[in-house]
C-alpha cells in the first residue's frame, strides 16, 4: 500500500519532499574517567539508511541516547536540518520529528492499537477535558488517529494484529509494534537501536523488508544500530564505525568492510578473510564474529 503523511493531525511536521540532513559533529560523552564518545562526526543524509556499527562498548547506545536527548555531550553539537539537538528534552526532540526504538522491548501492555494509539499522543492537540468529554472536534481527531494507526500497522506488518494484546505477539512482532509506535509520531528521522536483535532469520528477513518498505513510503530517514551485518550490508547506503568512542572507519558497506580499521576492531587483525558464519557481529573473536552477509538456504542475502 501507498502511504503518506496526514495531514490533519500534524499540519506543522509535513515532510518536504525529503527530509532534513541529521547532523552530528564533534560529539563527546564522557562517564566519568571514561570517554565513551570521543568528537565523533557523521551526517545522514536526507532519505538514507545510515548504519552506526562497532564492537560492544563503542559508544553506539550512548550515541543514539545523545541524538534522542537522554544524554547530553560535554561537546559538539547535534542538527536537524537548521534546529539544533543538543541539549532539547526527548519530547521537544520527538517532537521535532526525531523518533526511536529501544534495544529490549518495552511495550508489554495493552493491544496493538493501544500501543499505536500512545504513539499518537505527542501529535493530538485536543486536549484531555475535549477527549474526555467526546467534544465533536475530538471525536473526529481520534478517529483521524486510529485510521493513520492502522495503516502504520498494515505498513509494519501488523493489520491483522492490529486488536491483538501484545503479550499475545510473536517476538518479532512485538519488536515491530515497537517499530510501529515510532512510526506513529510521524518521524522525518528514525532511529532503530537494534531492531532484529534476537529474532530468528524468518523473523529477522521480514523486518528488513519492513524497514525497507518504510524508507521508501514513508521517505524518511533511517539510523540504525545493528550487529547483524546481514541486515546492515543489505539496508544502509552509508556505514559509520566506532570502536572505543572513536570513528575509525565510514564509508558505503563494500567499503567498510574492507576497511584495515574495520577488520582489527572486530576480528582482531588487519586484512584476515572474515569468517561467513555467524553474522551478528558482536566484535569478539570467541564469538566467531564476522563482518560477512547472512544468506539464506537459497544463497540470498537475508
Ligand atoms: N550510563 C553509563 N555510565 C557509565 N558508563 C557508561 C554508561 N553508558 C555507557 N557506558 C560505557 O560507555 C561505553 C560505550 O557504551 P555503549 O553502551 O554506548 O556501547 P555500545 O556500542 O552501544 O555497546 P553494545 O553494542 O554492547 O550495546 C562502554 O564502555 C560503556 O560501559
Amino acid at each position: 500500500m501507498s502511504l503518506r503523511p496526514i495531514t490533519d493531525t500534524a499540519p506543522d511536521r509535513l515532510p518536504a519532499a525529503a527530509p532534513p540532513e541529521l547532523r552530528v559533529r564533534d560529539v563527546t560523552v564522557r562517564f566519568a574517567g571514561l570517554t565513551a564518545l570521543d568528537a565523533v562526526s557523521f551526517t545522514v543524509a536526507p532519505g538514507s539508511v545510515h548504519a552506526l556499527i562497532g564492537p560492544n562498548g563503542a559508544g553506539k547506545s550512548t550515541c543514539f541516547n545523545v541524538l534522542s536527548g537522554l544524554y547530553r555531550p560535554v561537546s559538539g553539537e547535534v542538527r536537524l536540518g537548521d534546529e539544533p539537538l543538543t541539549g532539547r528534552a526527548p519530547h521537544r526532540i520527538a517532537a521535532l520529528g526525531v523518533a526511536r526504538t529501544f534495544q529490549n522491548i518495552v511495550t508489554t501492555e495493552g493491544t496493538v492499537a493501544d500501543n499505536l494509539m500512545l504513539g499518537r499522543h505527542i501529535l493530538s492537540h485536543a486536549g484531555f477535558a475535549a477527549t474526555a468529554l467526546r467534544l465533536p472536534r475530538a471525536v473526529r481527531e481520534q478517529r483521524a488517529h486510529l485510521a493513520r494507526a492502522r495503516e502504520i500497522a498494515e505498513l509494519t506488518g501488523l493489520a491483522t494484529r492490529f486488536e491483538t494484546p501484545v503479550a499475545l505477539l510473536s517476538y518479532g512482532d512485538r519488536k515491530r509494534v515497537e517499530l510501529a509506535r515510532a512510526l506513529c509520531l510521524e518521524p522525518r528521522v528514525l532511529l532503530l537501536d537494534e531492531p532484529v536483535a534476537g529474532m530468528n532469520g524468518a523473523e529477522r528477513a521480514r523486518t528488513a523488508e519492513v524497514i525497507d518498505t518504510v524508507r521508501a513510503e514513508l521517505g524518511l530517514s533511517v539510523l540504525l544500530v545493528e550487529h547483524d551485518m546481514g541486515l546492515v550490508m543489505r539496508l544502509a547506503d552509508e556505514v559509520t564505525v566506532l570502536d572505543f568512542g572513536r570513528r575509525i572507519a565510514h564509508g558505503t558497506p563494500d567499503e567498510v568492510r574492507r576497511h584495515p580499521e574495520v577488520l582489527r576492531a572486530y576480528l582482531g587483525t588487519p586484512g584476515e578473510d572474515t569468517p561467513g558464519e555467524d553474522t551478528t557481529a558482536q566484535g569478539t573473536t570467541a564469538q566467531g564474529t564476522a563482518l560477512e552477509e547472512e544468506t539464506d538456504s537459497e544463497g540470498d542475502p537475508v
